[in-house]
């Protein structure tokens, strides 16, 4: 009897080792306690309004360890639906989480402009529940294999919301296609360059030829170029800001830096570029997604040609572009300094005119934060300051307040800001409220206003904000992540249970 329990001990240590090694292998396990402010993994949301890819419908969503496994309409309940564990949410509005696919979190490097940490507790405080990282503002910029992996690194159990991550296309590996498939294997999303200087070192501005070879290798692994679309010409340069004759403190003198035409000649190259690299039919082409546009006029004229013409092209505004407009720019005030810049309030109404007849495709922040000492508040220097706008935690109540005027539908929201990044991302199972997706939420009351001032603020520089100070309507109450409930009035989750995700 005794020799045959002692053969057994071998056997008994691999079979602990394995359980124990899955079960430390499996975040959602190794957290699942703390991930979320609810107790259990099964239960059901109820609400008058959940958004859903076919209208909006009152009923009730089912989920069950993590997805989405049934949405039954109000109606359509019958005696054998038995619903458990119920959240009744009453009038608030139950839509999928926002996806946003532009970031900065600066994390590695320089996590004291933001950080992961604080970024994504900011942004599951706004609904977000998705974010995809930019390659640059961390140290070292997102560009190899490696570099990537010390961002993964750096999120591990320090993320509210699932993470992914955009790659760098730089001069330094645009012409070293192992270095970039290498990149792209490792589970990057696609990759982002700019075409004039990024204000960041180890994040030099791509040429033609850069993003042609890009374009051709992203074509193969059908993942997106993303692109900072401002290209300098040289007969603009010659504005007199530099001389002196203008004031630094004012707007204008900024905008003036920074013309339409920047926008336009660079997106002109771009298409011609992603034209040049379609094989075949239109699709087979790599895609090209046009980051935070500005310009509503030329610009646009050449994305709504293209996109007629059949090229694989997307393109995204921000909340910054829809809400500001230059004239309303006090001096000094370099919290509303970026690029491309904010320009007149006529482009502004173009913007949405765009946005609303589907023209523009997408939503995302293009939070750009900084230490405020650089964003030179006191002295106000526009032609100094850092440029970047942040709003994380802002931008759904922005986008609906000041989408208002324009009778911004809730499926118009869900559209711009889930359904179309998530799948610019890659998620298909991400940005809609639809059966075998994540359970990944926001709830939110489109009715209450509030002071941005007077709400808990997230992210490690709230001051810098463009939106301080401003009223807002539509406050978010509760935030679901994986089915996680991560964040629920003024309340997170007490460990960070967010995914990387990483492409395969
Ligand atoms: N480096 C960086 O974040 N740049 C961003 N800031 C901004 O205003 N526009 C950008 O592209
Ligand atoms: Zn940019
Ligand atoms: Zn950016």
């Amino acid at each position: 009897m005794e020799a045959i329990q002692w053969k057994l001990l071998p056997l008994l240590t691999l079979l602990a080792s394995f359980l124990l090694f899955f079960y430390f292998q499996n975040p959602s396990k190794k957290y699942q306690k703390n991930c979320s402010l609810l107790p259990h993994q099964h239960y059901w949301i109820t609400s008058n309004r959940i958004v859903t890819p076919h209208g909006v419908i009152s009923g009730a969503v089912e989920v069950k360890e993590g997805k989405i496994v049934s949405i039954v309409k109000e109606e359509e309940k019958n005696g054998k639906t038995k619903l458990e564990n119920v959240i009744d949410y009453g009038e608030a509005v139950v839509m999928p989480g926002l996806v946003d696919v532009h970031a900065h979190l600066d994390d590695p490097g320089r996590a004291e402009w933001e950080g992961f940490p604080s970024g994504t507790k900011a942004a599951a405080a706004g609904g977000i529940t998705t974010l995809v990282d930019m390659p640059l503002n961390s140290d070292p910029s997102t560009v190899s294999r490696e570099t990537l992996q010390l961002k993964i690194k750096a999120a591990e159990s320090r993320i509210y919301v699932d993470v992914g991550f955009w790659g760098g296309l730089v001069p330094e590996n645009a012409f070293n296609a192992s270095a970039l498939e290498d990149l792209l294997n490792a589970g990057v999303l696609g990759l982002k360059s700019f075409m004039c200087p990024s204000g960041i070192n180890d994040f030099p501005m791509t040429n033609a030829s850069h993003i042609k070879e890009g374009l051709s290798i992203l074509a193969k692994y059908r993942r997106p170029l993303l692109v900072h679309a401002e290209k300098q010409l040289d007969f603009e340069s010659d504005l007199g800001v530099e001389g002196g004759s203008n004031d630094a403190r004012s707007y204008l003198t900024y905008l003036k830096t920074r013309p339409a035409s920047w926008e336009e000649a660079a997106i002109r190259d771009l298409l011609t570029l992603t034209k040049d690299t379609r094989i075949g039919a239109p699709a087979e082409g790599a895609h090209l997604h046009i980051v935070h546009l500005s310009d509503s006029s030329n610009s646009l004229d050449l994305i709504k040609d293209a996109k007629s013409g059949g090229d694989s092209v997307t393109v995204e505004t921000c909340p910054h572009y829809l809400a500001f407009s230059a004239e309303e720019i006090r001096d000094g005030d370099t919290r509303f300094k970026c690029s491309p810049p904010i320009r007149d309030a006529a482009n502004k109404e173009k913007l949405w005119e765009a946005l609303l007849a589907g023209h523009v495709d997408m939503l995302s922040s293009d939070h750009s934060p900084t230490l405020p000492e650089l964003k030179l508040l006191d002295d106000g220097d526009f032609l100094r300051a850092w440029g970047g706008i942040s709003s994380l935690q802002f931008v759904l109540p922005v986008t609906w307040s000041y989408g208002q005027k324009y009778g911004v539908t809730l499926e118009q929201l869900a559209l711009w800001w889930s359904e179309r990044p998530a799948s610019l991302a890659g998620q298909e199972l991400k940005g809609a409220i639809a059966i075998g997706n994540h359970a990944d939420m926001v709830v939110w009351d489109p009715d209450v206003e509030f002071d941005l001032d007077d709400d808990p603020i997230y992210l490690k520089h709230a001051g810098i904000s463009a939106y301080m100070g401003t009223k807002l309507s539509g406050k978010v109450s509760a935030t679901f992540v994986r089915g996680n409930l991560v964040f629920k009035d003024g309340k997170h989750a007490p460990a960070a249970c967010g995914v990387p995700i990483l492409a395969k």
